[in-house]
């Protein structure tokens, strides 16, 4: 249902015939101040425009716009008149713009005016938003003018919403159409929302984070990216480390991180698109842009990757082992499709599934909230020591996620008991099995089982990680035998660190900073039940 709908009754004003631009009540009698239906609010205006396809009695009060049918006297109690003369209303923080609606004629200057159009933001199903409007038909100018000088006036209050957006696009994401979704779709809506915007495309990788630490961003009131998640993620990063840079904070010596400056917006358009999905519930461009025309804030935690004290990156989410592997080989098919590439690589990754000898040393969380509903939940007490404990082993793959991690093969997340701002981090560690029962748990990520249940998986609740790959000299005779491009790849450790490839030979040390980041998006209302669209496994 586009707007809501409110049974209570009002007096029918008179006049208003069909035919005719409906009169207009331009002030607002004293003595309907305070009726009932204005429920305490304030009424502003009050007029008769034409909605839909009759006049209605229209009240513009603090909150809501309503609106309700004019109709000829009738019996008092006929279920049939009461039913056509129903209330319907929006909250006025749906209202995102508002234009004078005008029929153009190419020897009139102008045009001539037809009334109001009203630009709003509907929730859908699925956690998705929609634009829509409300024509509001009145030809009298002055009372044209006054209702919507008043909606300018509601607009101007809303503080938070952005006015002036750097945007960063990467033409190459997914099957190179980041551009026309941004064209097609981004950007109209940022126009009749009245945001101004300054667009770079970026050229090569890396670009985003050289552009994003030394431009002008004073005037922008956010950043938005437009990309898959190595471009969000790229920059996430930017913005955090030239947010110390301005702090002082040297981001090598990272005691406590400062928090990014501008908030970020991102445009899902790449072949994965997990920070969009996690962040809104749905990789859906419009609901996307929606929540940063609205100014709908959500804060984020964010962890550092570091190696031998030096500061690798900022990110949100991190997998070695198989997860690694498989972006390894990915990366090295570019050429194939987005989808085809994904599919060869976890095959591939599953025919040559090789555990990695680790010692994982972690923190685990000390927050006494989280620690009783753990309990609640009958989590082992050796989880919340708040002393730092280890794990040594062969390990098929880990993770480290610091939100859900929501994406098409997995709509619940990698990591579906953290949340985007609950100040931990998920340390999810599957320790060598066969390679039947590791698809077992691979395939569980797309149904509705829990893909944790299984003995050779561990999950820990935590704030900090640090891994230690071993390399035993068996492997390395075992890794003369195969091809030499083979070998490199083999003999590699790739981090997948939000779908961007890191190869770090020492330790990792990996640090969870809450709130860090704030970016344009909604909470999850229901987790989205959609369908798993891997067909691999
Ligand atoms: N013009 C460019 N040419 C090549 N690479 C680029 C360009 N602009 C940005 N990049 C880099 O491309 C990498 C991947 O891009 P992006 O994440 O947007 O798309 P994707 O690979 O399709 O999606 P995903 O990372 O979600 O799988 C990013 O790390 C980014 O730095």
């Amino acid at each position: 249902m586009p707007w809501g709908r409110r049974g209570s009754r009002v007096r029918a004003l008179e006049g208003g015939r069909e035919e005719e631009a409906p009169p207009v009540i331009s002030s607002v009698p004293s003595a309907l101040l305070g009726q009932p239906e204005a429920a305490g609010e304030q009424i502003l205006l009050r007029g008769i425009f034409e909605i839909g396809r009759g006049s209605c009695d229209v009240v513009l009060s603090e909150r809501t716009l309503r609106w309700r049918p004019i109709q000829p006297e009738h019996p008092v109690g006929d279920p049939k008149f009461d039913l056509l003369r129903k209330e319907e209303f929006i909250e006025l923080k749906d209202i995102f713009s508002v234009k004078l609606k005008r029929r153009c004629f190419s020897n009139q200057e102008g045009g001539t005016l037809l009334g109001i159009t009203l630009f709003i933001c509907l929730r859908k199903e699925q956690n998705k938003l929609k634009d829509s409007t409300i024509d509001l038909i009145n030809l009298s100018e002055d009372h044209c003018d006054l209702w919507f000088i008043q909606f300018k006036k509601i607009l101007a209050g809303f503080s938070n919403r952005p006015k002036s957006l750097k945007i960063l696009l990467n033409p190459q994401s997914h099957k190179k159409e980041a551009t026309q979704i941004y064209y097609e779709k981004v950007e109209p809506l940022l126009k009749v929302a009245g945001i101004k915007t300054d667009v770079t495309i970026t050229e090569y990788e890396g670009h985003a984070l050289s552009i994003l630490k030394g431009c002008e961003l004073q005037g922008f009131d956010g950043v938005v990216c437009v990309g898959g998640d190595g471009s969000a993620s790229e920059v996430a990063h930017a913005l955090l480390l030239r947010a110390q840079m301005n702090a002082g904070v040297e981001p090598d010596r990272l005691g406590t991180p400062v928090r990014a400056q501008l908030p970020l917006g991102v445009i899902p358009a790449g072949s994965t698109n997990v920070l969009a999905h996690s962040l809104h519930g749905v990789p859906h461009v419009v609901t996307a842009t929606l929540h940063i025309i609205m100014g709908h804030i959500q804060p984020v935690d964010v962890c550092t990757f570091s190696t031998t004290g030096k500061l690798l990156r900022f990110g949100f989410s991190a997998m070695f082992g198989f997860g690694g592997q498989t972006l390894a080989l990915a990366e090295k098919h570019r050429w194939m499709s987005p989808n085809q590439r994904r599919d060869f690589a976890v095959i591939k990754a599953l025919a040559k599934l090789k555990p990695e000898d680790c010692e994982i040393s972690f923190l685990p969380l000390k927050c006494s909230q989280d620690l009783q509903e753990r309990r609640v939940q009958g989590s082992p007490k050796s989880d919340y020591t708040g002393q730092w404990q280890k794990v040594q082993g062969h390990f098929l793959n880990v993770s480290i996620m610091a939100i859900p991690s929501l994406c098409s093969v997995a709509p619940r997340g990698l990591a579906p008991n953290t949340r985007l701002n609950n100040g931990s981090m998920a340390l999810i560690i599957v320790r060598n099995t066969s390679r039947p029962e590791f698809i077992k748990h691979l395939k569980r990520y797309a149904s509705v089982k829990n893909q944790f249940s299984f003995p050779f998986v561990e999950t820990y609740t935590v704030e900090e990680v640090k891994v230690q790959r071993k390399t035993s000299m068996s492997e390395q005779n075992l890794e003369e035998k195969h091809e030499p491009h083979e070998t490199a790849l083999e003999n590699s450790f790739p981090w997948n660190v939000d779908g961007d490839l890191m190869e770090v030979a020492s330790e990792v040390h990996v640090r969870l900073h809450p709130t860090l980041i704030s970016l344009y998006g909604g909470g999850i209302e229901e987790m989205n039940e959609s369908k798993a669209t891997c067909n691999c496994l």
